[in-house]
């Protein structure tokens, strides 16, 4: 018997087993949708379509069901529920009469796409009657793309933020995808998060340590190599070395990397007197000996981040000089940058980079590692995102469904069928109720009966996401 590896039947919640025995008789369709749902105050008012190809390529292509996986699916579910609720006949009818692949359609936007909350990201329907339970069945699934979509929103609101300040302190973008760099690998759940959430933030950026995300850009959107990074020290290969060799520690760093860029930690003990009896004078000839690409990253790693940044750089100023660019910014020598990744999140980010330019810095001089708070300081309800039924059909009529709570009408769900449409000012649109003309539609199937329709770049969808002019003013 094949291992059994994953099995599809067992990819849900418990209760979904039985909602088939619960559907109004002779329903033949459902078709349900997923939205970031609009929220009052919401920090993000658009958001980044991101990582259903990869969920599509590893869990719904081709061959899901199997006689062994339907026999451990029922074994389990007759243990789990007391009872026998499992629907093993319908099961074996997909195996029997599709070959075991899913008789399911889905339509979405492009991947890239930016979006305003409260419009449809991507449609589910069944496209066999018979198999009207299987739409909501994968909701389970499907909802778990809360997770690269909200990634990759925070990212570019990272670059946003980011593109604003370089571009009024040093009148150019040029560097912007390298000033985010993802140091979120060991802060994340699981490999697969890693992996996802990583490739997420490579969508906006290409400077990243977190591997995974390289390999699910290589392995589902085709990217040989999306990101970069750079020799690196970390504490243990400074103190290692004892608190009295904390120069040579430095000093080998430097020896070993001689060209390229390479970053220092420098807080082991004290980043001031390191930054200035260290850097700014023992070490000093060597570091002015290196070149613009292959300059010294110094990495503080402690302290409140825009007082010690602040500290740090003067201290630099006063050791290594410093220039004014074009906008009268002023700018480390080329040898010499700062990569700040402790305390980094959106708000942080913004209030550094305004204090830097209130004391007369260029975004130039640092760039930033951002961790937990671009993989993992998030959940579904940051974007709120949701998968609703808006449609069924029974006895061949359709009938617009919906919920309105009225204890919480933010929870209100579209009703019909739904299409997606840029309007006459250019913004993107939902229309519900079927009322959509299809070529207006900008949803397009990617996944029918099994088979994967359409398949994304990663650079196709860097180009979809790609600032817009206007967010880069100052
Ligand atoms: O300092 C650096 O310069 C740029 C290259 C990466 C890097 C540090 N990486 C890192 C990863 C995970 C946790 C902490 C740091």
């Amino acid at each position: 018997m094949a291992a059994q590896e994953f099995n599809f039947l067992l990819a849900t919640d418990s209760y979904k087993i039985t909602h088939y025995k619960q559907y109004p008789p002779n329903i033949s369709n459902i078709y349900s949708y997923f939205e970031c749902r609009r929220k009052k105050g919401s920090q993000f008012s658009e958001v980044v379509f991101f990582g259903l190809q990869y969920l599509l390529k590893k869990y719904l292509l081709g061959q899901v069901v199997t006689e062994e996986k339907i026999q451990e699916a029922k074994v389990f579910y007759q243990m789990h529920f007391k009872q026998a609720v499992f629907d093993e006949e319908s099961w074996r009818k997909i195996l029997e009469k599709h070959d075991g692949r899913l008789p399911i359609r889905i339509k979405a936007i492009p991947e890239g796409t930016i979006i305003p909350r409260g419009n449809v990201l991507f449609t589910v329907e069944n496209t066999d009657p018979e198999f009207y339970w299987l739409t909501n069945y994968i909701e389970t699934m499907l909802l778990q793309m809360w997770y690269p979509i909200t990634v990759a929103t925070i990212s570019r609101e990272f670059k946003k933020i980011l593109a604003k300040h370089l571009k009024a302190t040093s009148g150019s973008l040029e560097g912007l995808d390298l000033k985010l760099h993802d140091f979120g690998y060991r802060g994340v759940s699981s490999q697969e998060s890693a992996a996802l959430g990583g490739a997420a933030h490579l969508v906006n950026f290409c400077s990243t340590d977190t591997v995974a995300g390289l390999l699910m850009a290589q392995r589902y959107y085709s990217c040989p190599m999306a990101g970069f990074s750079i020799p690196a020290a970390e504490h243990s290969t400074i103190i290692s070395w004892g608190r009295s060799r904390e120069k040579e520690a430095f000093e080998r760093v430097l020896e070993q990397f001689p060209s390229g860029p390479v970053s220092v930690v420098s807080d082991s003990y004290d980043i001031f007197n390191a930054c200035k009896n260290i850097w700014g004078d023992k070490l000093k000839e060597r570091v002015m000996e290196r070149s613009q690409d292959s300059c010294l990253v110094i990495r503080p790693d402690s302290g409140d981040p825009a007082e010690t940044l602040i500290e740090v750089i003067k201290i630099l100023e006063e050791c290594f000089g410093c220039s004014l660019n074009v906008m009268g910014y002023k700018v480390l020598p080329s040898y010499l940058r700062i990569i700040q990744g402790d305390g980094i999140d959106l708000s942080s980010v913004d209030e550094i980079l305004q204090k830097l330019a209130d004391e007369g810095w260029s975004a130039e001089n640092v760039v930033f590692g951002c961790g937990s708070a671009l993989l993992q300081k998030l959940n579904r309800d940051t974007l709120n995102c949701a998968f609703k039924c808006s449609y069924v059909e029974s006895n061949g009529k359709g009938m617009d469904v919906y919920k309105q709570p009225v204890t919480d009408p933010s929870k209100g769900s579209k009703r019909g069928r739904l299409s997606l449409r840029r309007n006459s000012d250019g913004f993107l649109e939902t229309i519900e109720k079927g009322a959509g003309k299809p070529e207006e539609d900008l949803l397009v199937t990617v996944f029918e009966n099994g088979s994967l329709v359409l398949d994304y770049s990663l650079e196709e969808i860097r180009k979809n996401a790609r600032l817009r002019d206007e967010e880069t003013k100052g």
